[in-house]
């Protein structure tokens, strides 16, 4: 019998548990053994026919001999990281869900599971139910990583979706992905793009092998995308999405990550993926192009995910995964201002003629493309400009907005 104790009963936890009881049969003939959930941890009461499980005290569950394999679905850093590290101490192998945790600390817990003979697993961690952190460890292992881009929030995806093709309030589609378990805690880390960074920098330190610090890469969410910006963007032939990556940049570990909107071409392999759906294209220098697809969160498909990993500890019968990656507190990150990128950008030309506006949109960016949208005001300008540094791109609007020509917005265009 393989004991194990989950901690936290919510969306995933209680997943966790319905996966494990549904799927008895089929999970005991894979491991070749039973699997149990012995204790469950939290701080509430369960009206639950398993309510004998509960406990408050993490005691109990961490001097049991008997459970080997601690589930922490709690979320958030502390007490999951202590909880973490103490389950490791005690040779207790631990399966998460928890990006934040594995995003600030995964070197550390990794390199203690190691040194307690132990496992540390997250697959759960990116994409939800989608397969990534093992594919991307093993299956493509013989690859040098050139970049991996995706679409890694579901409750942001789902929420520009119900906005564009239903014009749905953002208000009320937030509501609905909450409801549907969806959105952290927190969901301003879903809508600010926090949990995309999380989730970009667990695959780029997986993919390069260096601590990548949330903290350093440049975040934006879909806060400021208006139903304005999405017809430009349909008028361009594109779809805007909120895309994490990251790029290698050199040998020694540097790579320019980012989590930001995107106009997306409605041809290119990620403009497709809505709703709830995560897409996480990986491009590999012997495979090329290779994409991951799924549902991104929600109770079972998370649960699946987690329920995997905790197959994968129980078969591995004492031996550790090499799944590693350094954490010398350097910071890898590039300063994207120093590289380029294709742009749509929106102007107001306030009370500046329009002629005149043209004429020193001209003077700064050369020829563009303009764009057009049903209902555009006079005063408006939208256009793409093409491999511009984002640099001069912030010089240039400094510039224009002395002739009282504001940027209203601008979004990167992207070729995934
Ligand atoms: N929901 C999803 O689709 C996905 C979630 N994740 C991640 O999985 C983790 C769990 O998410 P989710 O299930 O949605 O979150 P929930 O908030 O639904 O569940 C967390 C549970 O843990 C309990 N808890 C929190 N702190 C403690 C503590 N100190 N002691 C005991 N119990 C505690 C919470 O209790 P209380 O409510 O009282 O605080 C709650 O019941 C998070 O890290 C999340 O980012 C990953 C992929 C998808
Ligand atoms: N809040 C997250 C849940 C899964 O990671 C999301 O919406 O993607």
């Amino acid at each position: 019998m393989i004991n194990i104790a989950v901690l936290g009963h919510g969306v995933v936890g209680s997943g966790v548990v319905e996966v494990i009881e549904t799927n008895q049969e089929y999970i005991a003939k894979n491991v070749g053994d039973n699997v149990y959930v012995k204790r469950i941890l939290d701080l509430r009461d369960f009206d639950v026919p398993y309510a004998d499980k509960f406990t408050k005290d993490y005691a109990d569950i961490l001097n049991d001999p008997e459970i080997s394999i601690v589930v922490e679905v709690m979320g958030g850093i502390n007490p999951a990281y202590d909880f973490s590290k103490a389950a490791l101490r005690h040779q207790k192998s631990v399966v998460t869900s928890n990006k934040e945790l594995v995003a600030a600390k995964g070197a550390k817990l990794l390199r203690l599971a190691k040194e307690n003979n132990v496992n540390y697993y997250f697959e759960a961690s990116v994409g939800g139910g989608i397969p990534i952190i093992r594919p991307l460890h093993s299956c493509l292992a013989a690859n040098q990583i050139d970049e991996i881009a995706g679409i890694l929030n579901g409750t942001s995806n789902f929420i520009l979706t119900k906005m564009i093709s239903e014009q749905m309030p953002f208000e009320d589609a937030l509501k609905m992905a909450q409801a549907l378990g969806y959105a952290e805690k927190n969901p301003t880390a879903d809508v600010d793009g926090h949990d995309a960074c999380r989730k970009i920098c667990i695959l780029a330190s997986l993919a390069y092998g260096k601590h990548i610090y949330p903290d350093s890469v440049p975040t934006q969410g879909i806060g400021e995308i208006t139903l304005e910006d999405v017809d430009y963007a349909e008028s361009n032939d594109c779809v805007i999405k909120l895309i994490g990556r990251v790029k290698k940049v050199d040998e020694q570990g540097h790579v320019l990550c980012m989590v930001s909107p995107a106009l997306l071409h409605k041809q290119s392999q990620l403009a497709g993926i809505s709703d709830v759906f995560n897409g996480i294209l990986v491009r590999g220098n012997a495979t090329g192009d290779v994409v991951f697809y799924g549902r991104g969160a929600g109770k079972l498909p998370t649960a699946s995910a987690v329920v995997a990993d905790v197959i994968d500890v129980a078969k591995a019968k004492g031996t550790t995964a090499a799944l590693t990656w350094e954490d010398d507190g350097v910071n890898y990150v590039v300063d994207y201002r120093n590289t380029r990128c294709d742009y749509y950008i929106r102007l107001s030309a306030c009370d500046t003629d329009k002629q005149q506006a043209v004429k020193e949109i001209q003077k700064q960016f050369g020829e563009v493309r303009y764009l057009s949208r049903p209902k555009q005001p006079e005063n408006e300008l939208a256009f793409v400009v093409n491999d511009m540094l984002e640099r001069d791109l912030l010089e240039k609007e400094q510039i224009l907005s002395a002739e009282n020509i504001y940027l209203v917005n601008k979004i990167r265009i992207l070729n995934y």
